[in-house]
């Protein structure tokens, strides 16, 4: 099971300078949030998680994230690939951002910035709730938690809090994973223990992957199927522990520390007759943020081992390898510029 990090317990003043690196160290792991985020507010959550999901496969696809300029909006069953190895994702999602400051639409560099598509049927009252719960979560968890990862790396406290300004393009996403399908050699699978069923299966609730941000928090119902390859290199499943978030490393944080910080490589495999509800809420700074090795993380003994990349440029190319809509989007400006050109240099 992931150890628990308690960071209700953390003093919020820098008096408790153990408590702080303690935190930071041990911070892939599951993190208890007790007083921060009320029993409530998780609840009333998931369960307009779950009432999204129950929609229509028309209503929901009134809000396809096809129809987006900026990535927000509904993901269709089985159209992310996060495995090459596997079939698709059999999962269906909704990604939402912040709607706090709209970038200049015009600016190339700000392509993730933009409106959500919100379930109008739902009204606002369910907008409230999943709105509520998204800025609790970046301003009491997710701030904390990058602000003792500062402090470990020796960056200025407010180094993060500066990037995830009012444009920060962090995504809240709800997932749903229906009962898995039936393998050809299901009764075989069915007796090896989680991390072998995944490598025997075809299809698998969500790919292994390492998430593409600073870092994710991690919200999961009680169902299971989460699993997670710690540092030793074992593959262990995230049990689901109630009011508590899977906090993952993402690959802007790797970037930034130069490795200090490792992504943390995870994937889930769906229930075999029970449906399941999951939330990531992906940390990212604003588009045009360069993610740059910090000074302090990198010398001669230790040279920077990633170019910098802007926020923006990271998560488009990253979304471009795995959503199916965006695949399609690229294969149609293809064949445009193909059918664009003169004869003799078509393809
Ligand atoms: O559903 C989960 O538990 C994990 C989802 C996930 O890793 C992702 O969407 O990046
Ligand atoms: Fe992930």
């Amino acid at each position: 099971m992931l150890p628990i990090i308690d960071i209700g317990s953390l003093d919020p003043t820098l008096n408790d300078k153990e408590g702080w690196l303690r935190v930071a160290k041990e911070i892939d792991q599951a993190c208890r949030t007790n007083h921060f985020i009320t029993e409530k507010r998780f609840k009333e959550f998931m369960n307009a998680t779950k009432q999204f999901f129950e929609l229509s496969t028309e209503e929901k696809m009134k809000i396809y994230i096809g129809n987006s300029k900026n990535h927000k909006g509904y993901v269709e069953m089985q159209s992310e690939h996060l495995d090459p190895t596997k079939k698709v994702d059999y999962k269906e999602a909704l990604d939402m951002g912040l709607n706090y400051k709209m970038a200049d639409p015009n600016n190339p560099t700000n392509t993730l910035n933009g409106p959500n598509q919100y379930p109008q049927s739902l009204g606002q009252e369910w907008v409230d709730v999943i709105e509520s719960y998204a800025k609790d979560v970046l301003e009491k968890v997710a701030k904390r938690l990058m602000q003792t990862m500062a402090y470990n790396l020796g960056a200025p406290l407010d180094y993060f809090d500066k990037l995830f300004n009012e444009r920060n393009v962090s995504t809240l996403r709800i997932i749903h994973y229906p009962p898995r399908l039936a393998e050809e050699n299901e009764d075989e699978i069915a007796k090896l223990d989680p991390s072998e069923q995944y490598e025997k299966m075809d299809t698998v609730g969500c790919g292994t992957h390492t998430d593409y941000g600073c870092i994710t928090l991690l919200y999961q119902d009680e169902i299971g199927g989460l699993q997670v390859r710690n540092t030793d290199g074992n593959w262990i499943e995230a049990t689901p522990i109630p009011n508590t978030f899977v906090v993952n490393i993402g690959d802007m944080m790797m970037r930034w520390s130069n490795d200090l910080y490792k992504s943390t490589p995870h994937r889930v495999i769906s229930h075999g007759n029970k449906d399941r509800y999951s939330s990531p809420y992906f940390f990212e700074p604003y588009g045009d943020a360069i993610v740059a090795c910090l000074p302090s993380c990198h010398s001669d003994s230790n040279p920077i081992k990633y170019p910098p990349i802007t926020c923006n440029d990271y998560l488009s190319m990253k979304f471009d390898q795995t959503h199916g809509y965006r695949q399609h989007q690229i294969d149609l400006e293809k064949l445009n510029n193909n059918n664009n050109q003169p004869e003799q240099l078509k393809q």
